[in-house]
């Protein structure tokens, strides 16, 4: 069978472009972005999460992070604002991070790396009648980032790291109700917003980044749980920690990164 791609020496980033020629197309994310070289344009709408009636159903390890699920049969969980022309419907969100004390963000800042970046991916079903479909288009999808820095403890986060010891292998699933992702918000919903693509196969560029500019503080005890987590299924006798499931800023080639603020 085909070798699946991952973060490894064998299957990793640089590689990618093997299996996904498109890893080397022209709207590849993540970038770096340069607070400097970013317009500030007034007319892109606040960002407005309307998460209030979401619905999580279950967190998992899918051999690459861990992923919450959202019910996403209707939109009773919606993202709205930037450069968006209409909501957008919340489906899941997931994390990428490093190892231990290093950085593990996929878009930096000026050259900054973050520890971890959380994306909420939502997705065009006013235009697009499945995920799948609209994963393809280039108006298809939009993922909110939000970057993570090490500090004290996040007082929400617990919810989801006391769940990890659950999902500790690629293909565990886990029941998980009630969960509003608006708690991991910083109080900033300052953005960038720049036209990219998914950071993991198939690297499809059909993605409406919307970037916060204020990273949430989590603790480095916090961030020690996510690595607890591993790629390999239990019955796989190789046993890899999860660390350092992020891709290295693509080149810019010539888009133009949008600021909500001056
Ligand atoms: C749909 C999707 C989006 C991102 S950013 C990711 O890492 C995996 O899957
Ligand atoms: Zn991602």
């Amino acid at each position: 069978k085909g070798s699946t791609w991952g973060y490894g020496e064998e299957n990793g980033p640089s590689l990618w472009h093997k299996d996904y020629p498109v890893a080397q197309g022209s709207r590849q994310s993540p970038i770096d972005i340069v607070p400097s070289e970013a317009s500030f344009d007034p007319r892109l709408a606040p960002i407005q999460l309307s998460y209030d009636q979401c619905t999580s159903i279950n967190i998992s390890n899918n051999g690459h992070s861990v992923v919450v699920e959202f019910d996403d049969s209707d939109d009773r969980s919606v993202i709205h604002g930037g450069a968006l022309p209409n909501p957008y419907r919340l489906r899941q969100f997931h994390f990428h991070w490093g190892e231990k004390g290093c950085h593990g963000s996929e878009h930096t800042v000026a050259g900054k790396a973050f520890v971890s970046e959380l994306h909420l991916v939502h997705w065009n079903a006013e235009k697009y009648k499945t995920f799948g479909q609209a994963a393809q288009e280039p108006d298809g999808l939009s993922v909110l980032g939000i970057f993570l820095e090490t500090g004290d403890d996040h007082r929400w986060l617990h919810k989801i790291t006391d769940a990890l010891y659950m999902v500790k292998f690629k293909g565990s699933v886990s029941d998980f109700k009630g969960f509003n992702p608006k708690c991991l918000l910083p109080s900033s919903l300052h953005f960038w917003t720049y036209p990219g693509s998914l950071t993991t196969p198939p690297l499809h560029e059909s993605v409406i980044w919307i970037v916060l500019k204020e990273p949430i503080v989590v603790s480095e005890k916090q961030m020690g749980k996510f690595r607890m987590l591993v790629f390999n299924g239990e019955e796989e006798d190789s046993r890899s920690r999860m660390e350092n499931n992020f891709r290295s800023p693509q080149p810019l080639k010539g888009r133009k990164v949008l600021a909500s603020f001056k």
